[in-house]
């Protein structure tokens, strides 16, 4: 279809940079380190192809999944990204309510520039039935970490997603180049504002800090929510989180911001979904960018998969209008994917459609070569 008529390629990253400063186009697509995991996340799907069944039948297609007892109309979900107002004046009521209108579920993040309430108002602004999630860091104070949880609970969230591949806060080499630390005034990390220890009206730091399996047990005696573990890409801790009642799984190297030495999340995914064997749904994200790569994690073994830099960049671009857009153009590409791979519905793609890339070059031998 490509002619003379039809434009310059879609590149969401390079239109939202000339949009923003340089030092927030860089902290929103910078990675750890060298960038290894960061590049690798988009580069190993494209080192993986689907095969396609043939002769399947049926013109009907159903993409909707079942995740912690509510029905997604795709297996789509907004990973949590930190300051969208750096993005668009808008923020995260504008994703909130793009996301909902998509039928999208969100998870908000901690460190929003938008309050978890607010949020949560916007989305339901869309869709009274929105489902919204909470991302959470866990604090060293317990107090604090508490009245997050009671927060959530009380906007609204029907889940906590807890970061746990942060012990310590990664080295972004663009941000320390950069300079990057704070944001501009006028803009704050809204949900940590008037908690126990600081000031009325003051902002707390969000606590990088190493929690243990212990302090998971805390904070489920805290709150009856769902309990979802974000960052799991050891198969022996995707076992023990189940075993410590873990609602579901997120396999995710933070879109290679915190260990650049870690694989692909798509790559740890085989083996977390193994270990999981199906007691527990297992998402993902990193390096979503279209309707295959969906359905390539959804035949390894995921129930649904998140985007984190897709959104930013649709934001920054277009607003509310820009990620209804986005979402709405990756969940359709799904399903044409899907399609074309003879399936009906989400479970239809399966691990043996998966084959590498790009098969090492055979040599001719001259005979029997044509
Ligand atoms: C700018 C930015 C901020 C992020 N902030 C958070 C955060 O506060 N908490 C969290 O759990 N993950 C955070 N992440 C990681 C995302 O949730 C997600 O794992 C990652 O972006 C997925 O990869 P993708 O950007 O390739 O889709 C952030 C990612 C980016 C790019
Ligand atoms: O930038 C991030 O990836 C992130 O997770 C984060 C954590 C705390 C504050 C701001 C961002």
């Amino acid at each position: 279809m490509t002619g003379p008529h039809a434009g310059p390629p879609h590149r969401p990253a390079e239109s939202a940079r000339d949009r923003l400063s340089p030092e927030h186009y860089d902290y929103f697509a910078g990675g750890a380190g060298e960038e290894t995991a960061l590049r690798d996340n988009e580069d190993a799907f494209g080192r993986l192809a689907l095969l396609p069944r043939v002769l399947r039948g049926g013109a009907e297609r159903d993409t909707r999944v079942s995740v912690l007892g509510r029905e997604w109309p795709a297996p789509l979900f907004v990973s949590p990204t930190a300051f969208h107002r750096l993005a668009h004046p808008d923020g995260e009521a504008a994703t909130a309510r793009a996301a909902a209108a998509t039928g999208t579920p969100l998870v908000t993040g901690m460190a929003a520039t938008t309050a978890v309430a607010d949020v949560v108002t916007a989305a339901r602004e869309a869709d009274p039935d929105a489902v919204v999630w909470f991302q959470l860091y866990l604090q060293p104070e317990h107090e604090v970490t508490a009245e997050l949880v009671h927060r959530a609970e009380r906007a609204g969230c029907s889940a906590l997603v807890v970061t746990v591949d942060s012990p310590v806060f990664g080295r972004r080499t663009r941000d320390l180049r950069n300079g990057f630390r704070d944001l501009p005034p006028g803009l704050a990390a809204e949900n940590m504002r008037d908690l126990p220890g600081a000031a009325p009206g003051a902002t707390r730091d969000i606590a990088m800090w190493p929690a243990g399996w212990d302090d998971l047990g805390r904070l489920r005696e805290l709150t009856g929510l769902p309990l979802v573990l974000k960052g799991v890409l050891h198969p022996e801790d995707a076992r023990v989180a189940v075993e410590h009642g873990v609602d579901a799984l997120v396999v995710s190297n933070h879109g290679g911001r915190q260990l650049d030495a870690a694989p692909a999340s798509v790559e740890a995914l085989p083996a977390v979904a193994g270990a999981v064997a199906g007691r527990v749904p297992v998402l993902m994200d990193g390096g979503v960018r279209r309707g295959g790569d969906i359905a390539l994690a959804l035949a390894l073994g995921a129930r649904a998969v998140g985007v984190g830099r897709p959104v930013l960049w649709a934001l920054a671009t277009g607003g509310e209008a820009g990620v209804r857009q986005a979402l709405t153009a990756l969940r359709e590409d799904f399903d044409h994917v899907l399609a074309l791979c003879g399936g009906h519905r989400p479970q239809d793609l399966t691990a043996d459609q998966v084959v590498p890339r790009g098969l090492p070059h055979r040599p001719r031998t001259g005979e029997g070569a044509c």
